[in-house]
């Protein structure tokens, strides 16, 4: 019999497990597949459910889901993609900047549903449990959240595509931020068919995925 409050600490079933793993594995980054059929209510509450269920740095829940779904705010900030946009190709070297012009890195305007994750850095005041020795754990917190929500959205079957080549001070204009307000994480949101089997970045020759091993150290850096 477990103490008050706590429950059994036991693992899931082997048909739980392989579904939590799945969705971690097959969880993808989303630009260029998205179906212009809306995201029901229902739906975008257990997405938004999943995000709000996500360890926060004392259980301030520094996030706000901003829900856009008008074209005049999607065009908005797919301009101020864009201008991000060619700044960014322009920091790459020669070389690469033919590859990059070819990515697809949004899907602003496809998607039928944009969120913005904000961070409220004024959340709980001043003093914040866990917070006190790293001001950016509440930076930290916001990002848990956003990690919940695409592995869930994954779960359900939909698209989710994180678009960062954007100005912050843009999307506190379009979106009307206090200054208190860092937006965290900006997403596209739709219904999709398919999905690439491993990060498209990858599929198309930008970028691969490090082994694992070459990831782990053994009691220090380095070792
Ligand atoms: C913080 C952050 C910001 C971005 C991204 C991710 C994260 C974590 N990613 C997606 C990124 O390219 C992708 O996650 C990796 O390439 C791995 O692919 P999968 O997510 O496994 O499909 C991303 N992708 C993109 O096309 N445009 C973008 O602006 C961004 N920005």
């Amino acid at each position: 019999m477990a103490a008050d409050g706590l429950k059994p600490a036991g693992p899931f079933s082997d048909a739980e497990r392989a579904a939590v793993y799945r969705a971690i594995h097959e969880r993808r980054d989303v630009r260029g597949q998205f179906l212009p059929d809306p995201i029901d209510d229902d739906l975008l509450m257990r997405l938004l459910g999943a995000a709000h269920a996500a360890p926060s740095v004392g259980l301030m829940q520094p996030w706000n889901f901003i829900v856009i779904r008008s074209d005049a705010v999607r065009q908005q900030v797919r301009a101020a993609f864009q201008a991000a946009n060619d700044e960014a190709r322009a920091m790459f070297p020669d070389e690469k900047q033919g590859l990059y012009a070819q990515l697809k890195l949004e899907g602003i305007t496809e998607a039928p549903v944009n969120l913005c994750i904000t961070c409220d850095r004024s959340r709980g005041g001043p003093v914040v449990l866990g917070r006190t020795h790293n001001r950016d754990t509440d930076l930290y917190s916001t990002a848990c959240a956003v990690q919940n929500l695409w592995l869930a959205a994954r779960a359900e079957g939909v698209g989710l595509g994180w678009v960062s080549i954007l100005r912050d001070d843009d999307l506190r204009r379009i979106l009307n931020l206090p200054d208190h307000v860092v937006p965290v994480a900006y997403l596209c949101l739709g219904h999709v068919r398919e999905l690439y089997d491993q990060p498209e970045l990858q599929a198309r020759g930008w970028a691969g995925r490090h082994p694992l091993q070459a990831m782990i150290h053994n009691e220090t850096w380095g070792d």
